[in-house]
């Protein structure tokens, strides 16, 4: 029976860092947000779902959705991102469920899924255990404003449309607090892995 472990945290709390980190032991990762890119290209089922529902007007020169400005819309707008997750998230479980399926066939003793609504669409029965990967709200916030180069509005905005970090660690079977160094971040990784024998 291969350990399926559910990976979670909020916006830039440091999800995709620690995934490096678990591909570089071998160990595979489904990655939610890529997937949801994938979906929503040209020619998929989504991608004409979306257009009905938000119109032309998200669409870039090329064709493509253009994410900033469905971001706009759905990150300022409950209603609207509701709308979006209905189209969106039903897609994305079930390739990842594919791509889980795919590693367990090949073998593979551990897979990891990266979802970072995990809790919020009430997920966690695909897993076998859950990390959150936490950092403190400032940092979070600044650290989303650097990388994205949001303003304080908009990244707020984002961190406001997902379940406080706080409460996700309460959920939680371990936490990674990321507050700190890479290496420190790497250590306490390893620890869980080794707990759960995931390695
Ligand atoms: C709104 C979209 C187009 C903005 O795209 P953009 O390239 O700017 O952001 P990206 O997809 O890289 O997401 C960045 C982060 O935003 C957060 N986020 C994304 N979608 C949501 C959402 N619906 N609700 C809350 N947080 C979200 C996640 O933490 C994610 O890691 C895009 O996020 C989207 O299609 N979202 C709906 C699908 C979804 O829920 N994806 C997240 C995991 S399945
Ligand atoms: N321990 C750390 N020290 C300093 N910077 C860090 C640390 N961990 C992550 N970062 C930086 O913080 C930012 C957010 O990290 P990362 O992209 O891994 O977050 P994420 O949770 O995957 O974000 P998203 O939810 O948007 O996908 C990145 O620019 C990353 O380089």
């Amino acid at each position: 029976m291969a350990l399926t472990i559910g990976l979670t945290g909020g916006i830039a709390s440091g999800k995709s860092t620690v995934t490096k980190m678990i591909r570089e032991l071998g160990i595979p990762v489904i990655d939610a947000d890529q997937i949801a890119r994938d979906v929503v290209k040209m020619g998929e089922e989504a991608y004409n779902q979306i257009i009905q529902a938000f119109g032309q007007e998200i669409l870039q020169e090329d064709g493509e959705i253009d994410r900033a400005k469905l971001g706009a819309i759905v990150f300022h707008n409950e209603q609207e991102r509701k709308k979006l997750n209905a189209i969106v998230h039903p897609a994305v479980r079930r390739r990842m469920l594919a791509e889980k399926e795919a590693y367990v066939q090949k073998g593979a003793k551990t897979v990891v899924l990266d979802i970072p609504l995990l809790f919020e669409s009430e997920l966690t029965h695909l897993v076998d255990k859950t990390i959150v990967v936490y950092v403190d709200d400032d940092v979070q916030l600044e650290r989303l404003m650097k990388r994205n180069g949001f303003s304080k509005e908009e990244a707020l905005a984002r961190i406001q449309a997902q379940m406080p970090l706080r409460e996700k660690v309460k959920k939680a079977d371990a936490v990674i607090d990321n507050n700190g160094t890479i290496e420190e971040t790497k250590q306490q990784l390893w620890q869980i892995f080794k707990r759960w024998n995931a390695l």
